[in-house]
């Protein structure tokens, strides 16, 4: 290329970047605390690096990139091990949602070979929107399970259904580790149980808690909520893991983790012209990032490394609480991860004037309280400057 032509294109090249940076500047930045009600957060640093590696790479066609492949195998295990798992399989795919639909593809699947008309789930009030998409997508039967005292399911709701409703098949139980609102914990050992008294699949929904609750220490448990949520439980079949959340990995990482590979075939399409013969995953080209930066992250940071960002949380949560109590702002349940909700008359009035004092945060459905999210992102300072505008904000 002539030597003009070169200068030409670095100055247009240029130009494209100062054009680009404009745009960027009109998003927040995690870094300056006012994001309080996001489940995701600045990706780990090491990121940077290892997404200019992995730019070019595509899992939809995995024969051609063999060595992100074989990271995808070991990210897997990885995490499987993490949810004492020995034998796992899945992917990392586009985030919790992509993986709520493919636990629910394997339900359906199933559900049709035992050549059952209706797809019957039990699903938490608690349930992610992701799982309204499934049901529409897939024209799946919910059978909406009431909330208990702690906004956990109730499991004698789920085992009284059963009874009174013995001639109707129930294909799946969906539970939540982590949910979006509250960040409360299903008593999964407990509709354990009942799945395993009448052979039935639990997918759990642990897309925020998966990257928590294995890092929680004692001191963080809560007196009436069982932790247990993986596959050392019985009929725990698949578990949705997002690294894009608490994992630290940089969007899109989301995860789906099977018991094992028998799973599969209920997932598999034929796909004549790619290096593989079948395609498992929703989405058909998938860039490698997410897989190279969640096995980077996973291999720096380590159980020690998630451990104390996971404290670090804590002690902020624990720390928003305290602050709280000083201008008698009432906390809804007392948080069981890093998630803290502050009862409000009117949280979504409240939210909309912190948003005009430029502060992000939402609200609960669930119950009537403003929503925040702990992340590694909020430190005490940020705290103590939302507690001083919430407070202003409740003068009016
Ligand atoms: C229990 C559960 C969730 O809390 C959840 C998302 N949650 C929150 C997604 C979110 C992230 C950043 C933000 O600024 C606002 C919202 C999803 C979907 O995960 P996604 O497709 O990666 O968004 C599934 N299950």
């Amino acid at each position: 290329m002539l030597k003009e032509d070169r200068r030409e294109n670095m100055e247009k090249e240029r130009e494209i970047l100062e054009k680009l940076k404009k745009y960027r500047e009109m998003d927040l930045k995690y870094v300056d605390g006012r994001i309080l009600g996001s489940m995701c957060t600045k990706p780990h640093p090491i990121s940077k690096k290892i997404v200019e590696m992995f730019l070019e790479t595509n899992l939809g066609d995995p024969g051609l990139f063999p060595g992100t492949k074989n990271l995808e195998e070991e990210v897997i295990k990885m995490i499987g091990e993490m949810l004492h798992n020995k034998n796992p399989f899945g992917y990392i795919i586009s985030g919790g949602t992509e993986a709520n639909i493919t636990a629910m593809r394997v339900v359906k699947k199933m559900s049709r070979e035992k050549g059952r008309k209706e797809v019957n789930i039990f699903i938490p009030e608690t349930a992610h929107f992701s799982f309204e998409k499934a049901r529409e997508m897939m024209d799946l039967n919910y059978i909406v399970v009431p909330l208990d005292k702690k906004y956990t399911m109730d499991v004698k709701y789920i085992k009284d259904y059963i009874e009174d409703n013995v001639e109707k098949g129930i294909d799946g139980i969906v539970a939540i580790a982590g949910s979006t609102e509250l960040g409360t914990i299903d008593n999964i050992p407990e509709i354990s149980k009942v799945a395993k008294e009448h052979n039935i699949y639990i997918h759990v929904d642990a897309a925020f808690g998966g990257f928590v609750i294995p890092f929680l220490e004692d001191r963080y448990r809560l007196e009436g909520y069982n932790y247990h949520f993986d596959f050392s439980v019985d009929n725990v079949i698949s578990i949705t893991v997002d690294p894009h959340k608490m994992g630290l990995a940089p969007i899109p990482a989301g995860g789906i983790v099977f018991r094992d590979s028998s799973f599969k075939r209920y997932l598999d399409v034929e796909t004549p012209y790619l290096t593989e013969s079948y395609q498992a995953t929703l989405i058909g080209t998938r860039s490698g990032i997410g897989v190279a930066t969640t096995w980077g992250i996973m291999k720096l940071l380590g159980y020690e490394g998630y451990r104390k960002i996971v404290s670090q949380c804590m002690e902020n949560t624990y720390y928003l609480v305290k602050r709280m109590k000083e201008y008698s702002f009432e906390k809804a349940i007392d948080p069981v991860l890093n998630i803290v909700a502050i009862r409000d008359e009117d949280p979504v009035g409240t939210s909309l004037i912190l948003r005009k004092m430029g502060w992000y945060l939402s609200t609960c459905r669930c119950v009537d309280a403003l929503r925040v999210v702990v992340m590694p992102h909020i430190t005490k300072e940020h705290i103590d400057r939302f507690i001083e505008t919430l407070a202003q904000c409740k003068k009016y």
